[in-house]
């Protein structure tokens, strides 16, 4: 589905093909943008309104000063209060986005996902908190880690990038090379702020059926979410949350009454198109965590649904769940959720898998969601672990 922004960026005059190796690339829809350099921020931006504004400021003052068009780019975590790591570079090009094909994909077992009795314990926490009334909906999550076989991994990951790219049509697929030396992949299917000269859309998704061969068809998908009352209720607190956060800064919104299917290469989900104006002054960045987290990821109330988090899943989620994504002086820019994404450190690839609990839910049958939601980069790891 394509953004506003798709359709008219971009504004640079590269024309050289991406080459992987840039240390951030971003591909959405008909362009990638590939920046590398710069300088490297680490903003804490907590819950503090003014710390976007900051950031942009210094944006605007280095493209004043280098004479340069900047961009900002990079990774921003689940956790606010965890340092985001942020790229001001003006070494950045979009070039048009030409899918590759998965015609690399070599025929061989996948790995299954593993069976977590935790994650299913961890629902069965969070059923009993919710039912004694302390929060309504959290999203928990779950991990699985694979050594690469081969040491060559600046090749896995453009492999990875590539078949990402192949079967991502409508998802945001991106690479982020960290300072530590830690790389985030992954095909996120959730944009939370897309920004074009203050025209504004968040796509939230929250309520799912995993896809595959010989499983729900898109009729039946649609039949069984929008009938589920558990699935739309589910959906109902992301689109609540997103009127009332980004509300303040928007002149305009429109919130469409029902969510409608979205589709990806493992996933059913339900999903809202929202539509807006910002405030001239609002920049991409700053709609994005006045948004982040959405109860698509973290819960409500979102205080004592991040506090479930961290007690029940045992650990930082780090970028997993956080924001991935890009804005420019002029404030225009997009952010999307790193979901269906891994992290690469040593020979060693994390994927992270989460799910939505509510009244209601079933722990085997959000467990079974996990295991679907790894399938996006499990498929696309196929010969390399
Ligand atoms: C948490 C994830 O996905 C999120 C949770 C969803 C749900 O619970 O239905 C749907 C889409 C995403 O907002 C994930 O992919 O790891």
């Amino acid at each position: 589905m394509n953004s506003p922004l798709l359709d008219e960026r971009p504004t640079s005059t590269a024309t050289a093909p991406a080459d992987g190796n840039a240390d951030f690339a971003f591909s959405s829809g008909r362009w990638t943008l590939e920046a590398s350099g710069g300088e490297v921020l680490r903003p804490v931006f907590g819950r503090s309104p003014g710390a976007a504004r900051e950031v942009i400021h210094d944006l605007q003052e280095r493209e004043r000063a280098t004479g340069r068009t900047q961009v900002l780019c990079g990774m921003i975590p689940f956790d606010l209060s965890e340092p985001a790591e942020l790229r001001m570079t003006d070494d950045a090009v979009w070039t048009p986005h030409v899918a590759s094909g998965s015609g690399d994909v070599v025929p061989g077992q996948l790995p299954a996902a593993p069976e977590s009795e935790r994650f299913r314990h961890n629902v069965s926490e969070a059923l009993d908190r919710i039912g004694s009334g302390s929060l309504e909906k959290v999203v928990l999550s779950r991990t699985m880690t694979m050594r690469l076989k081969d040491a060559d991994r600046r090749g896995a990951e453009e492999r990875l990038f590539d078949r990402l790219s192949a079967v991502g049509g409508r998802a945001d697929v991106f690479r982020v090379r960290l300072e530590d030396g830690t790389s985030w992949i992954g095909a996120s299917p959730e944009i939370i702020a897309d920004v074009n000269d203050s025209r504004f859309v968040t796509h939230p998704l929250a309520g799912s059926l995993g896809r595959s061969p010989g499983g729900p068809d898109a009729e039946d998908a649609t039949r069984l979410l929008s009938s589920s009352a558990k699935d739309l209720h589910e959906h109902g607190f992301v689109t609540r949350h997103i009127r009332e956060s980004i509300g303040r800064l928007a002149s305009e919104l429109q919130v469409p009454v029902r969510p409608q299917l979205f589709v990806t290469d493992s996933m059913w989900h339900l999903g809202t198109r929202i539509t807006g104006r910002l405030a001239p002054e609002v920049s991409a960045l700053e709609a994005a965590l006045a948004i982040h987290p959405t109860p698509a990821v973290g819960g409500t109330p979102v205080g004592p649904a991040v506090r479930t988090i961290l007690d029940l899943e045992g650990g930082s989620r780090s970028y997993y769940s956080g924001l991935v994504g890009w804005t420019d002086s002029s404030g225009n820019g997009r952010w999307s959720l790193a979901l269906r994404c891994a992290s690469l450190a040593g020979q060693f690839i994390t994927l992270y898998a989460g799910a939505g609990i509510v009244a209601g839910s079933d722990p085997e049958s959000e467990h079974a969601e996990t295991a679907s939601k790894f399938g996006t980069v499990l498929r696309a790891l196929n010969g390399l672990v």
